[in-house]
Parts: structure tokens; C-alpha cells; sequence
């Protein structure tokens, strides 16, 4: 069964070759994409969906989020809108709640956020543990998160939870928690932070980490000048996330990263970095001195309670003085890469983040004639329509 989208006003591919397309169309086979071009050389089809003019673009790739948790931190919110200052601390009270609550209530908020995140485009979505912080705990909110994202990331080195050494937490969370989630996610991250874990503890965390195989990430350079980019670029992590504080030669590690093939991502979090009341992430110095950048929400109950993609690309164009092709770029194929999956996996599953032949019939359309409507009607829900894997899911 081949599906034809046609009267596509603008359609962005993040395709070098077929670039933006005026006057496109685009043929969905199963939960690939297996044609785009400009409508009038379109091939026929079982089914046709007018999309009257209005732009297409890939779904949102949201490589960031913490979306299995209990509880809610308004009031938190609210004392730090009032003056108080962000502390990593504030992590241990979602970690009471997550605690506290069943396997079955932390399915419920996570479907609540992707069911959220999907209406407002967002097709592929990762999901951290991390509010856990103990074996069971970390274990099932793997379980949960599994149920739901695109890829599951373990995060047991959030913050040292209460009664722990430091230490002893860092070895705990290298040897038998590791050990007991390592099969259940893809990639392992640590909080990298004044108030979270050191250099050398981060070391130790991701390199046991990825003795077992998994994807590296890290939470580095939030609150100020920090080694997290600097220890991911040396270890090859994935991504490294928030870098809110970096100074020259960061960014050109950033950059350089990407000189022998698979470089480190930098993904900027402008929701939370407005939430938090921080300084946002250098994106412009970044992407000018040659670094790859993602976009992702954060989504979170302490620094980012927010699913909207779309509110974080506005930011990025608006306040980070991004162009809107770059914005969107790294909303989409920015998170695919930093998930690993901007090319077909080894598990064979299709690529994210661009449309062209082969890749995953993840799209979104606007009620919009441009892309440029995200940041120029900021605020205003623009998705008229979604498809994931090929299937319209709003
Ligand atoms: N920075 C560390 N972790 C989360 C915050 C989590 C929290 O405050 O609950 C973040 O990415 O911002
Ligand atoms: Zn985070």
C-alpha cells in the first residue's frame, strides 16, 4: 500500500542533494519513505493526501528527556522565578517520588509526555532513567521507558542519593547496577557538575559503560565551566548536553571531533536554559566553528517541565540567532545523529531525521506555507498533521 502526500508548498528534506523542495510530494511504502521529488513528477499511488500548500518537514528527534519520574516541582518553579538559584540537589526530590510510585503510574506520565510530544510533531523520542538511583528502581524505569522511546538511556549517575559516599555510589552505579540495566537501554549518561559527580567519577561511569557496549552521553557544562565536554570528546561520547559554559578551545574540541568521521554532538537545551534562568548555549559559535548541533526539550519536572520542540527551535532562531533551516536541522537530523540513528542501524531499523528514499516515514505538516512559521508565529500551534513509521497519528 503506497501512500502519495502531494501539494507539499515547501517540504525540507535534510537531504544535501534534494535540499528544500517547492511544489513536492512525497510517497510513503510501509513505514519507509520510498519517493520525494516535485509533485508534478510524482508517481502514482494507492492513496493521495492533498496537503493544500501547506510545509512538510521530518518529525521532531527529541535526543534529550527524562520523562519517567513522579511527582511535581511548580513550587520550586515558582521560588526560582522569584530569585533562588537552580541546584542540582532539587534532582532528589522527584527521586522520592519516582520512588514512591508504581510501574504502572510512571507508564502513565511517560505515555502522557510522548502522547503530548507526538501532537506536537515529535516522532522519535529518548528517554532517561535516573530518577531511580537505586538497582530496582533504575531497572524498572528502564522497563518503563522502553515501552515507549526510540532509545533508552541509563542515567544512575544522576546525583548521589541520600546515605551514599560519593564514591561508593560511583562504584555501585559501575559494577551491579550496570550490570543489571546494561541489556534493558542503548547509552549510558552522567551529570557531570559542581553538586553531581566529578571528572573522575564521570570517567569512571562512562568508561564501564561502554565496556558494555553502550552509546556515551553526558551532562556537562550547565551551571559553569566544567570538564563534561572535554571528558566526551576524549571518550568519543555521542553527544554532550546543556554546554551552556565553553570556552574557545571547547568549542573547537566540539568541532574537531567530527574530523576523523563520528564526532561528539553538542545539544543545546534552550528550554531549560530559559527555565533555569542560565545564559543560552553558544549555538551560533558552535555551528560557526564547524560543530554538529542538536536541539532536544529536556523534558523534565526540575529545569524543563516542556515537550515543545517547536518552542525550542523558536528559542534557537529568536534568542540563539540560529537561521530557521538551521534550527530545524538540528531539531530533526541534529538529534538523529546524536541518538546514532541517522543512518540505518545495525538492527536494520530505517534512519530518522531527513526525507529521502530509505529513511522513516516520520513527517510532520504545518498549517503554515513555510517553516519559517515556527519562529515567526511563535507560541501558536502549527501541526496539522503527523505521520510516524508511515502511519497518520494526528
Ligand atoms: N542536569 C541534570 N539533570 C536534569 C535536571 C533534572 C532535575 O532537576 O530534576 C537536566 O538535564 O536539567
Ligand atoms: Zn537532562
Amino acid at each position: 500500500m503506497a501512500l502519495l502526500i502531494d501539494g507539499i508548498g515547501e517540504l525540507t528534506t535534510n537531504d544535501d542533494e534534494l535540499g528544500r523542495v517547492a511544489d513536492a510530494a512525497v510517497v510513503v511504502e510501509g513505514e519507509r519513505i520510498a519517493w520525494v521529488g516535485p509533485a508534478s513528477r510524482a508517481p502514482a499511488a494507492d492513496e493521495r493526501f492533498d496537503a493544500a500548500g501547506r510545509a512538510a518537514l521530518p518529525g521532531w528527534v527529541d535526543s534529550h528527556v527524562h520523562p519517567v519520574f513522579a511527582g511535581d516541582r511548580s513550587a520550586e518553579f515558582e521560588a526560582r522565578m522569584a530569585g533562588q538559584a537552580y541546584a542540582a540537589g532539587g534532582i532528589a526530590t522527584t527521586v522520592d517520588a519516582t520512588r514512591a510510585a508504581s510501574d504502572a503510574e510512571l507508564a502513565a506520565t511517560l505515555d502522557r509526555l510522548a502522547d503530548e510530544a507526538l501532537a506536537g510533531g515529535t516522532t522519535a523520542l529518548e528517554a532517561k532513567t535516573g530518577y531511580g538511583l537505586t538497582i530496582d528502581d533504575e531497572v524498572r524505569s528502564a522497563r518503563v521507558a522502553r515501552g515507549r522511546a526510540e532509545a533508552v538511556t541509563f542515567l544512575g549517575a544522576h546525583l548521589v542519593p541520600e546515605g551514599w559516599d560519593a564514591d561508593a555510589y560511583v562504584e555501585h552505579v559501575a559494577g551491579p547496577m550496570l550490570d543489571a540495566v546494561a541489556p534493558l537501554v542503548d547509552a549510558i549518561d552522567v551529570f557531570c557538575e559542581r553538586g553531581a559527580f566529578d571528572e573522575a567519577q564521570s570517567r569512571r561511569v562512562l568508561e564501564a559503560g561502554a565496556a558494555k557496549g553502550l552509546a556515551l552521553r553526558v551532562h556537562g557544562n550547565q551551571l559553569g565551566p566544567g570538564p563534561g565536554v572535554r571528558l566526551a570528546v576524549e571518550l568519543g561520547a555521542r553527544s554532550v548536553d546543556h554546554v551552556a559554559f565553553l570556552d574557545d578551545e571547547e568549542v573547537a574540541a566540539l568541532a574537531g571531533s567530527w574530523a576523523a568521521g563520528i564526532g561528539t554532538v553538542a545539544t543545546v537545551l534552550p528550554a531549560c536554559d530559559l527555565s533555569t534562568r542560565m545564559p543560552l548555549a553558544p549555538a551560533r559559535r558552535l555551528l560557526d566553528a564547524g560543530a554538529v548541533v542538536a536541539i532536544a526539550t529536556n523534558c523534565n519536572p526540575g529545569t524543563s517541565y516542556t515537550t515543545s520542540m517547536a518552542f525550542c527551535v523558536a528559542t534557537a532562531v529568536l534568542q540563539m540567532g540560529l537561521t530557521v533551516e538551521e534550527a530545524v536541522r538540528a531539531a530533526t537530523l541534529g538529534g538523529a545523529i546524536a541518538l546514532g540513528r541517522d543512518g540505518e542501524d545495525a538492527d536494520g531499523r530505517p534512519p530518522l531525521g531527513r526525507i529521502r528514499p530509505g529513511a522513516r516515514a516520520d513527517l510532520q505538516l504545518l498549517e503554515a506555507p513555510s517553516a519559517a512559521h515556527l519562529a515567526y508565529r511563535p507560541g501558536v500551534p502549527l501541526v496539522g498533521a503527523v505521520w510516524r513509521r508511515g502511519e497518520r497519528v494526528r
